[in-house]
This record gives C-alpha cells, structure tokens and sequence, in this order.
C-alpha cells in the first residue's frame, strides 16, 4: 500500500538533495551571509503570491464541498495571515514593501511556480497536492532535520526565528494533517498512477532544492 513514505522514499536522493542543501545547512549553522537570505526572502514573496493562486486553483479542482472548504482554508490563511507575516518579517530584514510588489521573479520562482500550476491545471486535485508537498512538508521536515544537527546554531544565529517557526507544534500539526491526507489518497491507488505521482513529487523536490541555490547564487 503506497502512502507519502513511498513519494519520499522513490525520491530518496532529491529529497535529500533538498533537505540537506548548502542554503539549509548555512542557515542552521548561523553562516548563511544575510544577503542571500535576504534575496531568497524576496523571491519567496512571490512565490507565496503564486502559492495562493495554488490554493484557488485547489478549489476550482475540488469534486465535493468538504475539499472546496480545505482548499478554501488554506487559501484565507495563506492571503489572510502567512503572506502578511512574510510582508512583517521582510520589514524587519529591511525589505520594505514598496520593494516586493515590482520585483521581478527570479528563473528558479519561475520555473517551480509555473511546473505547480501547470501540474495543478492539467491534473486533478491530488496531482496539485503532490506538486505542493515538498514545500508543505518539506519545510516542517527541514526544520525538525536542522533541530537535531550538531552543527545547529541557536544563539545568535539570525535565522533562529525561521527554523522555530517551521518546527513549531502549530507548524508541525498542518505538516501532519497533509501527510494524512496523502496518506488517504495515496492507499487507493495502483502501481502506475503511484509512479506518476512520484515523478511529479521528484520534480517538484528537485525544483525546491533550485529555489535553495538560487538564494545562494543571488540570481
Ligand atoms: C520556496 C518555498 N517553499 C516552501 C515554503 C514553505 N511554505 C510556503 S507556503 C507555506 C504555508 C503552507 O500553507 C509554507 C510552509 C516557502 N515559504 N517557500
């Protein structure tokens, strides 16, 4: 019976790739140079903008009232909170607003923003929810991997207060609520829609560990 272990495990090496990238390595150890971050930051503004189209295109995908709803929460709380707190956090990096909103986006937004809404468009439902899970439940992995690295920084590590906000238990309980999900769905299927879904899971994981060099490249 498939469930989200068999995405991850089919994509053991990019999954990987992804969680123990340089960028996430650098934050952890509190050496990331502030300007790579601060580039990453901006790029994920936009790609938190395309993120919530995801969502809407979530509900236009949605065959019953109960998943219209969930797609429905996920999107007020991405437009309605996440993206205001990420508005917040930049201010304090010294990026201000009128800085965001003509930013131009970077290759690697690009091509991780067009292949989940692509996915999501010629897809159903439960394509869209793969595309999105590396960057759902890889950030909640992310941080609990970091957390429990000998080379893990906390004081006076600038990037503290991200790592703390993906490993939060309120974090932590909406990584779980997806992998349930997945789980749901997954357990259904057979052999060959399993391996569709892997590949898109691998491209996916493969264009988030992009979006990961480009903040290093500073491209
Ligand atoms: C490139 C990139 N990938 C993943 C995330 C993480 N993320 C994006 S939206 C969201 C909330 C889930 O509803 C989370 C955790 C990010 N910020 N940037």
């Amino acid at each position: 019976m498939s469930s989200f272990e068999t995405l991850k495990s089919r994509n053991a090496g990019e999954w990987q790739a992804y969680r123990e990238h340089d960028f996430v390595c650098r934050l952890g150890a509190g050496t990331l140079p502030e300007e790579a971050f601060r580039h990453y930051l901006k790029q994920d503004y936009l790609f938190l903008v395309q993120f919530a189209r995801a969502w809407g295109l979530a509900v236009y995908k949605s065959r019953d009232l109960d998943e219209i709803r969930q797609g429905l929460d996920s999107l007020k709380a991405i437009v309605d909170v996440e993206i205001g707190l990420h508005v917040g956090y930049c201010a304090e990096w010294g990026i201000p607003e009128n800085a965001l909103a003509d930013l131009p986006p970077s290759p690697a937004t690009l091509a991780y923003t067009d292949y989940v809404l692509e996915t999501g468009l010629h897809g159903d439902l439960l394509d869209l929810h793969v595309a999105l899970a590396p960057c759902i439940i890889g950030y909640g992995e992310i941080a609990l991997w970091l957390k429990a690295q000998p080379f893990l920084k906390t004081d006076g590590n600038p990037y503290t207060a991200w790592i703390e906000m993906y490993a939060s238990p309120d974090y932590q309980a909406l990584v779980q609520s997806e992998i349930d999900w997945l789980d749901g769905r997954l357990a259904r299927l057979d052999d060959a829609a399993v391996a569709r879904l892997c590949a898109i899971f691998g491209i996916a994981t493969r264009l988030e560990a992009d979006f990961w060099q480009m903040g290093l490249d500073l491209i």
